[in-house]
Parts: C-alpha cells; sequence; structure tokens
C-alpha cells in the first residue's frame, strides 16, 4: 500500500489505519515533491489511495493507473468530465485494474446521501447546507455536490417539478451554488470538522437529513473496507454505497 497525501490530515489517518490492520501492509508515503507512480514501483505497491488535493488528484490518479496500481480515491474535486476521462484511460490499461472514487468514507455520509436520494422525488422543495473546517480547499464539497448530483438524477427520472423559488433579485451567493437545480450552500467555520444537511420540504412537513463527523477515524473503517476491495473491482466505481450494498 502506499498512501499519497500521508503529510495531510486525512493522510495521516490513513498511514495510521492502514499500520494497525494485520492483512495490509504500507510500504511507501508520498507527498507534494514525489512521483506516486515511481515509489509505488519501487516499493512494489499494489494499491494506493490518494488523499491529496483537488488540483493534483486527477494527475496522480492517471500516473498510478498506467503503472498499473489500482487506486482508492478520498480527494474532493472529481467532477463527471474527469470521471470520464479516468474511465477512458481505465478501458486502456492493463486488465483488471481497479479505481474506487470515495467522495465520503464516513458510512454515516453514505447512508445519509441514500437516504437523501430516496426521499428526493416526494419532496416539493430539496437544498443542501455543508459546514466544514475553515483549512478545505474547495466549496462545495465533493460529498456535497454527489448528494445533489444524485437527489436531481432521482427527481428527474421520476419527473418531480422544479422546486418553487420566487427570487427574482438576490446579493451574488445568497441562494447558493446551482448543482443540477439543487441549491448548495458551503459554510467554512472554526469549530466544524465536517457536517451536512439535506432539508426536503412539501406544504406543511419538513424533513431533514443530518451527519456529521466529528473525529476524522470515522473515515477508516470506510477506508479500509475500500482499500481491502479495489483489486477486486477492475474499472471505476464510484461511492462506497456499492462496496457496502446499501
Ligand atoms: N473521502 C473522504 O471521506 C474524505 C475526503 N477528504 C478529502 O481528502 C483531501 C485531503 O484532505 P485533508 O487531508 O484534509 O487535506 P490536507 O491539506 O491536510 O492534506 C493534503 C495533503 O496533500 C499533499 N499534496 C499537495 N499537493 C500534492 C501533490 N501534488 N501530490 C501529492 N500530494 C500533494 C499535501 O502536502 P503538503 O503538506 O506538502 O501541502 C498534504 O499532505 C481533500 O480533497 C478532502 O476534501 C477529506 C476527508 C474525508
Ligand atoms: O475536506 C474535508 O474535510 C472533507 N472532504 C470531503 C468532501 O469534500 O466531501 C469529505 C468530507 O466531507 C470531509
Amino acid at each position: 500500500m502506499i498512501v499519497v497525501g500521508a503529510g495531510g490530515k486525512m493522510g495521516r489517518m490513513a498511514c495510521d489505519a492502514v499500520e494497525s490492520a494485520p492483512d495490509l501492509q504500507l510500504v511507501a508515503r508520498a507527498g507534494r515533491s514525489d512521483d506516486p507512480a515511481a515509489l509505488a514501483r519501487e516499493a512494489g505497491a499494489q494499491v494506493a489511495v490518494d488523499l491529496s488535493v483537488p488540483s493534483a488528484s486527477p494527475g496522480v490518479v492517471a500516473g498510478l493507473v498506467a503503472a498499473g496500481v489500482h487506486v482508492v480515491v478520498g480527494t474532493s474535486g472529481w467532477d463527471e468530465a474527469a470521471l470520464g476521462r479516468l474511465r477512458a484511460q481505465l478501458d486502456e490499461a492493463p486488465a483488471g485494474t481497479g479505481v474506487v472514487v470515495v467522495p465520503n468514507f464516513a458510512i454515516g455520509a453514505v447512508l445519509m446521501v441514500r437516504f437523501a436520494e430516496a426521499a428526493a422525488r416526494w419532496f416539493t422543495s430539496v437544498e443542501v447546507i455543508e459546514a466544514h473546517h475553515p483549512a478545505k480547499v474547495d466549496a462545495p464539497s465533493g460529498t456535497a455536490v454527489r448528494t445533489a448530483e444524485l437527489i436531481a438524477a432521482a427527481r428527474r427520472s421520476a419527473g418531480t417539478a422544479s422546486a418553487p423559488d420566487a427570487t427574482t433579485s438576490a446579493v451574488d451567493g445568497a441562494r447558493g451554488a446551482d448543482v443540477e437545480g439543487v441549491p448548495v450552500h458551503s459554510l467554512r467555520m472554526a469549530g466544524v470538522m465536517a457536517a451536512q444537511e439535506v432539508w426536503l420540504g412539501n406544504h406543511g412537513e419538513m424533513l431533514t437529513l443530518r451527519h456529521e463527523a466529528t473525529d476524522r477515524t470515522a473515515y477508516a473503517p470506510g477506508l479500509l473496507l475500500a482499500v481491502r476491495e479495489v483489486a477486486s473491482r477492475p474499472g471505476l466505481t464510484v461511492g462506497l454505497e456499492h462496496l457496502l450494498g446499501v
């Protein structure tokens, strides 16, 4: 196993989790000045975990896939265009190479997104609110973007009408980011690690789904599951829900 972004907040947690797992061996740690594919080759790593930064992640993953290394991607910022390029590369890659892109490793967050997807078609209005620590470089969070995309897809396939909104004038950003028609509001707050709410409204009722991660150890079980499974999942898998069977 090699961890890319090993010196970061998530990278340190991942190294600790792998080192505590009796069936896994951490053979290399990569940072911003390393070539992860070359390090993986030298150390004989079969699986890599990428926990770097959104601007570097697609290049890091492409290099590892070209070297025949299976990759678990936890870094945020993977939009449909980047996923499409990765899918195309995997079609040409050494047979059986697998990549699992996981917007959120926390089991509760995966379930919250699933619940939101199931509920989305039954509500007139749906909006997403996410809050993160102020050191986070991207907004909205990868989890929030994925949640909004899945909500939008569920509403499209059920033929749900667009949410009503009479706003005709607004200060820039007041209605949040528009992700496929779903407003997403991002807070960056000291005192918060990672939280997300999905608000669903009908006339006369409100359903609120909320998840909060208060410690990065929440991500360890999902991360270890993805590491153990990635080699048996050739091609591209997006979302831990496919590994959890939920
Ligand atoms: N999927 C999930 O469940 C979760 C995902 N994340 C995501 O993981 C990513 C990392 O988060 P976090 O640990 O908080 O961030 P940090 O800023 O703490 O760590 C990022 C690390 O990446 C390194 N890095 C920067 N550029 C490169 C590069 N070009 N190649 C290799 N490594 C590089 C940094 O090195 P340096 O120190 O030298 O800058 C740093 O060690 C984010 O995208 C975040 O959203 C976070 C939590 C959960
Ligand atoms: O940067 C973080 O901290 C997190 N990033 C991921 C994201 O962008 O969704 C996952 C989690 O929300 C924590």
